[in-house]
């Protein structure tokens, strides 16, 4: 049992932790039609490319700056609700634009929520913009610059997300000059769908203090080394491979190994609801799958606020609280 340890989240996209319910609602109060994308209140799709389509597909619902505000004060709340102390949610300004809203108002709604859940439950959180590979290089330097801009103490870091086998990371290289000339932190999604070379184009051209799942780097003994000599955080989120396949099954995933070569590792959820899953499971998944003691788990936990994009001060009172 996992339940009584404190937990810290750095690898969540936030409509991808939209609970079926609050997304059928939310088709219902707006007359979407998603039948295709949410059934029998599990969202539907049968491999990466339509996870991503489904994904971008139920984002549609969520239309308003309350909207937005009501989904991040729910999944914050759920966390919190599971002795979670510290979140960085994945969200994507672009989508406010796309969707007629407004990256502004998008990103007050998220914020409005960040609010909520910290006045009731204490849980605090930080925003990680996301560009989306699948959008195409101009759009992902849009949502650099964006973040680069908005000076809101809340979007700490910068990310690229989406269909990994769409370009190279050099591609996107701009985006994440501009993110570091902002001071933000980065992290980028990275050996996930494509294998080690695109962890090592990840660690040659962004330079990120963290990489989005960078679990198949284990294919490379020394990419392995190359990422616990730079002690790069990888942000594991094992329910997510497994359901997308990345691996077969719970013992084909390599968290232990890459731990036991003195990778800095963490765990997340991903997409929670898309896959089946839940921080609270990430956890139980670590003691019951992988076998680490409570005292390794919260190891998991104390590099995650390590890695966190959050200023030295707000650092040492989340340590504090471990
Ligand atoms: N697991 C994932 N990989 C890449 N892009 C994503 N967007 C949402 N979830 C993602
Ligand atoms: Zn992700």
């Amino acid at each position: 049992m996992t339940r009584h340890l404190k937990k810290v989240e750095l690898h969540c996209h936030l409509e991808g932790a939209a609970p079926p319910s609050l997304t059928l609602a939310q088709a219902r109060k707006y007359n979407i039609d998603i039948a295709a994308y949410l059934k029998d209140g599990a969202y539907v799709w049968h491999d990466f490319a339509s996870f991503l389509q489904c994904y971008d597909k139920i984002s549609e619902v969520y239309k308003t700056e309350e909207d937005y505000a009501l989904l991040t004060e729910t999944y914050l709340g759920e966390l919190a609700s599971v002795g979670t102390i510290y979140s960085e949610l994945i969200v994507s300004p672009d989508h406010g634009k796309r969707i007629g809203l407004g990256a502004d108002a998008y990103i007050a709604g998220v914020c409005e929520g960040i609010r909520r859940a910290e006045a009731a439950n204490g849980i605090v959180a930080r925003l990680i913009v996301t560009g989306e590979r699948h959008f195409g290089p101009d759009s992902v330097v849009g949502a650099a610059e964006y973040a680069a801009k908005a000076r809101n103490p809340l979007i700490t870091g910068f990310n690229l997300a989406g269909e990994e086998r769409m370009g190279r990371v050099a591609d996107y290289a701009r985006a994440f000059d501009i993110a570091r000339d902002a001071g933000l932190g980065l992290t980028i999604h990275a050996g996930e769908v494509c294998g080690p070379f695109s962890v090592a184009d990840a660690l040659d051209v962004v330079r990120p203090s963290r990489i989005g799942h960078g679990v198949r780097a284990i294919e490379d003994e020394a990419l392995v080394r190359r990422l616990a000599e730079q002690g790069t955080v990888l942000e594991v989120c094992p329910g997510s491979n497994i359901a997308l396949k990345v691996f077969p099954d719970f013992a084909a995933h390599p968290l232990r190994r890459l731990k036991e070569a003195g990778v800095r590792v963490t765990i997340s959820s991903d997409d929670p609801p898309f896959f089946h899953t839940s921080l609270e499971r990430e956890y139980e998944l670590a003691a019951s799958a992988f076998g680490f003691t409570d005292s390794e788990i919260d190891e998991l936990t104390r590099t995650g606020l390590e890695a966190a994009f959050v200023d030295e001060e707000t650092r040492k009172v989340l340590l504090a609280r471990l």
